[in-house]
C-alpha cells in the first residue's frame, strides 16, 4: 500500500495556486531546543513541508553549508534518537509534514525496524535517504510502508530516462529532482538543460516534482518551479538561521510561493 498523506498536502498548496515551498534544516544546528519554534515559523512563512536533516560524519552529498552545519549539530550532542525523541515530544502541536533526510549508515545503526516504529511515533510523515539505491530499498520498504512513511526518491540529472521512470514509478510523497550536477549549495545559476529534465519528470508521474539544488533565490525557485510543482531550499536556509536572519528567511520562502 503506497502512502499519499504527504503528496496530498503538498498538492492542496499546488491546488491553492502556489509554488511548493520545502525548506532544509539540520537538527540540531543551535541545539534541539529551538527545533520546535524553527518548524512552527518555518509553518507561519508558508513553507509546504520541511526536510529536516541528521547530522552524519560523512555526508557525501552535502556542500560546505550543510557540512558545517552537520559539524556543529554534532558538538551538540545530536542524534537520530535524539531527533525522533524531541519530535515525538511536540507532535501533537504541529501540522507542517515533517520529512526526515538522513543517510543510511545512522539508520542501520540504531535498527531499520526501530527507525520505523519511532519515526512513525514521532509523526514524520516521509524519509529521504541519498545513498540507499532503489535495489537496496527493499531492506527498509516494508517497515516504512506499514507505518504510512513516504519514501521520498531523488532523481539524476545524469540518469537515462528508463532509470527515471522507474524512480518515478516508486517514489512517494514527491520527486526529489536534482537540478545540478554536484553536492547541495547555493549557485548563482542553474544548467540549461534543467528546463527540459525538469518537464520530462512531470510526464512520467502524477505525484509533485520538486527542484533541489542549488536554489537560494526567489527568483530561482520561481523560475524552476514553473517548469515542476515546487522547490527545496537547503543551505541558504541553513545559513540564514545559522546568522540569526529569520525576517530574510520569512521573505526568501514568502516570495518563492
Ligand atoms: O542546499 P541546497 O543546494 O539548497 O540543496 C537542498 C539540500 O540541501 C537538501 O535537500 C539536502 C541536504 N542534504 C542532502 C543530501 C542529499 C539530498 C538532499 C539533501
Amino acid at each position: 500500500m503506497s502512502n499519499n498523506k504527504l503528496a496530498e498536502a503538498l498538492q492542496a498548496k499546488r491546488a491553492a495556486g502556489e509554488n511548493i515551498i520545502v525548506p532544509y534544516i539540520m537538527a540540531g544546528d543551535g541545539g534541539l531546543d529551538i527545533l520546535e519554534e524553527r518548524l512552527t515559523f518555518l509553518q507561519e512563512c508558508g513553507a509546504a513541508a520541511v526536510e529536516l536533516g541528521i547530522p552524519f560524519s560523512d555526508p557525501v552529498a552535502d556542500g560546505p553549508t550543510i557540512q558545517n552545519a552537520g559539524k556543529r549539530s554534532r558538538e551538540n550532542g545530536t542524534t537520530l534518537k535524539s531527533v525522533l525523541e524531541r519530535l515525538a515530544s511536540f507532535k501533537e502541536k504541529r501540522s507542517i509534514p515533517v520529512i526526515l533526510m538522513t543517510y543510511f549508515n545512522p539508520i542501520y545503526t540504531y535498527g531499520v525496524e526501530k527507525f520505523a516504529t519511532d519515526s512513525a511515533n514521532a509523526g514524520v510523515t516521509g524519509v529521504i535517504i541519498p545513498d540507499l539505491p532503489l535495489e537496496e530499498e527493499p531492506v527498509i520498504m516494508d517497515y516504512l510502508q506499514e507505518h504510512s512513511i513516504s519514501s521520498i526518491h531523488l532523481a539524476a540529472m545524469t540518469s537515462p530516462d528508463d532509470r527515471l521512470a522507474e524512480i518515478a514509478r516508486r517514489t512517494e510523497g514527491f520527486l526529489y529532482a536534482v537540478s545540478v550536477k554536484g553536492t547541495t549549495g547555493a549557485r548563482a545559476t542553474h544548467e540549461s538543460t534543467v528546463k527540459a529534465y525538469l518537464e520530462n519528470l512531470k510526464q512520467m508521474t502524477d505525484t509533485p516534482v520538486l527542484a533541489g539544488f542549488g536554489v537560494s533565490t526567489p527568483e530561482q525557485a520561481r523560475e524552476l518551479a514553473s517548469h515542476c510543482d515546487g522547490v527545496i531550499i537547503g543551505s541558504r536556509i541553513v545559513d540564514l538561521f545559522h546568522k540569526g536572519e529569520t525576517e530574510e528567511i520569512k521573505n526568501l520562502i514568502q516570495e518563492s510561493r
